[in-house]
């Protein structure tokens, strides 16, 4: 369907789920049907545009200005960022240019946290909807990288004083409250009120969110990888039905997570994404843990070449304390969708059947394999300390209408009720040649799809 001006700025709804990934520039056009440009968020296909939030970790502000049909680009919009110092600085120098724009700066009272949440909070005339994406507020983000984008139904508006709070069975209303009354800002209490006035009884998918804090008590489990493994616990798969399935991680940068396995990774984490239902989240035996990150030939033969790694922020100096995790590593490929040469900047998690026919559960998220962002225990395990903000959305297939699991999409295109994985399954495993993309060392023995070599500053 086109919108009246017939720009074909609107989106093919497939969306049984909402998830899809952005169009990518330079493959064939056959998988980019799906695909969302965010020129089709902000479409007005999508409603008519009252004001709209921005919150993110990147932002180039005339070019998300110009990403909005130019009948919205003088409408509120609010933009929540983490920036400090210099970067702040230029954010509020950039924004002056417009008078409709507002800043909002995120408290960042724990080191080395970022605000690395990408969400829109779209306020229409006839409701509003939200979105949750991987990608930051810049050109290149949505331009030749794989990217996840969750695109909410269309909430209506509550009359006044409806009896009804509007939640949905995946209390998605009040897990997105939750989040924003976290951040203690003014500044949000507008959008909190939007919220509060729309009937959100449609979201099928989990709020993953983390906000900084050490969290104890009640709110122990509100946030991180406590909040999947206590969704898990109470709606996710039974221990005998998912004995033995491998715990898939795909991200796009690495924290620091200690000298082994068994400080964070394949202990409190994966003991997280391995919960099953069952009397106390009994959690299955080790579940096999397979990471796809991209090796340094992924991102060399990459559409954008060697400059697709400044997106891949994982450091030399990190890398060398945890040679563990290279056990762990598969290779980027996306033929299945068509970007195995789109770089993933895009974050997912999922629980896979042994002959990866099947998956038990799928988040999309901004977190990616760290401490900052999923949260470590403190204090003999009573609280968890989490640095940065993050959200992301998990799927159920019960929430969905599914039996029991996601039947896997393996050909594009399907409009069934399969899956849209965004990458092939089983994952392919690194070679013993391959390494682990690392942005901060040169590379200067063979020259990347552009013809150029690597040399860091
Ligand atoms: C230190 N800052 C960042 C580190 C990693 C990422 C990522 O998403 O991989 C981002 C971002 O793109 O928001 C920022």
């Amino acid at each position: 369907k086109l919108d009246q001006k017939g720009s074909d700025h609107c989106l093919k709804m497939n969306d049984r789920f909402g998830f899809y990934l952005t169009k990518v520039a330079g493959i064939d056009n056959a998988h980019n049907l799906h695909a969302v440009h965010i020129k089709d968020i902000l479409s007005t296909s999508m409603g008519n545009l009252q004001a709209s939030a921005q919150f993110n970790y990147m932002f180039d502000i005339p070019w998300l200005i110009q990403q909005y049909p130019v009948e919205f680009r003088s409408k509120p919009l609010l933009i929540v960022h983490g920036m400090q110092r210099e970067t702040k600085a230029e954010y509020d120098m950039a924004a002056m240019n417009y008078s409709n724009v507002k800043l909002c700066q995120a408290k960042m009272e724990i080191m080395y946290g970022t605000h690395h949440t990408k969400m829109m909070l779209l306020l229409y005339d006839n409701g509003m909807r939200v979105v949750i994406t991987t990608a930051n507020n810049i050109h290149q983000d949505w331009y030749q990288k794989t990217q996840g984008v969750w695109i909410s139904p269309l909430f209506p508006k509550l009359d006044k004083g409806e009896a009804s709070a509007g939640d949905s069975d995946t209390h998605f209303k009040k897990d997105l409250l939750e989040y924003l009354s976290a951040y203690k800002l003014n500044g949000l209490k507008e959008w909190q009120e939007h919220i509060k006035q729309h009937n959100m009884s449609s979201a099928k998918v989990f709020i993953l969110g983390s906000v900084p804090g050490r969290h104890l008590g009640e709110k122990k489990t509100a946030f991180g990888h406590l909040k999947l493994r206590k969704i898990l616990q109470e709606h996710g798969p039974s221990v005998s039905e998912v004995k033995g399935w491998p715990v898939v991680g795909q991200f796009s940068s690495i924290g620091s997570m200690g000298p082994n396995k068994d400080n964070w990774l394949c202990a409190e984490w994966r003991e997280s994404l391995s919960t099953a239902k069952g009397l106390g989240g009994l959690r299955t035996a080790d579940a096999p843990l397979k990471l796809i990150f991209p090796t340094k030939d992924n991102i060399r033969l990459s559409l954008e070449g060697y400059p697709a790694g400044a997106s891949v922020p994982y450091s030399i100096h990190t890398a060398k304390k945890q040679q563990f995790l290279h056990e762990y590593f598969h290779q980027w490929r996306a033929e299945v969708q068509g970007r195995s040469r789109a770089m993933p900047h895009i974050k997912t998690y999922l629980r896979m059947s042994p002959d990866s026919k099947k998956i038990a559960w799928f988040a999309v998220t901004s977190s990616n394999l760290s401490k900052a962002a999923w949260g470590a225990l403190e204090k003999k395990q009573s609280q968890l300390m989490i640095r940065s903000y993050e959200i992301g959305v998990l799927f159920l297939p019960q929430m969905f209408g599914a039996e029991k699991f996601f039947e896997v999409q393996d050909k594009e295109c399907q409009n069934s009720g399969e899956f849209p994985v965004p990458y092939d399954l089983p994952p392919t495993p690194y070679t013993k040649q391959d390494r682990p993309w690392l942005w901060d060392i040169p590379y200067k023995d063979l020259p990347d799809t552009h013809g150029n070599m690597w040399c860091p500053s």
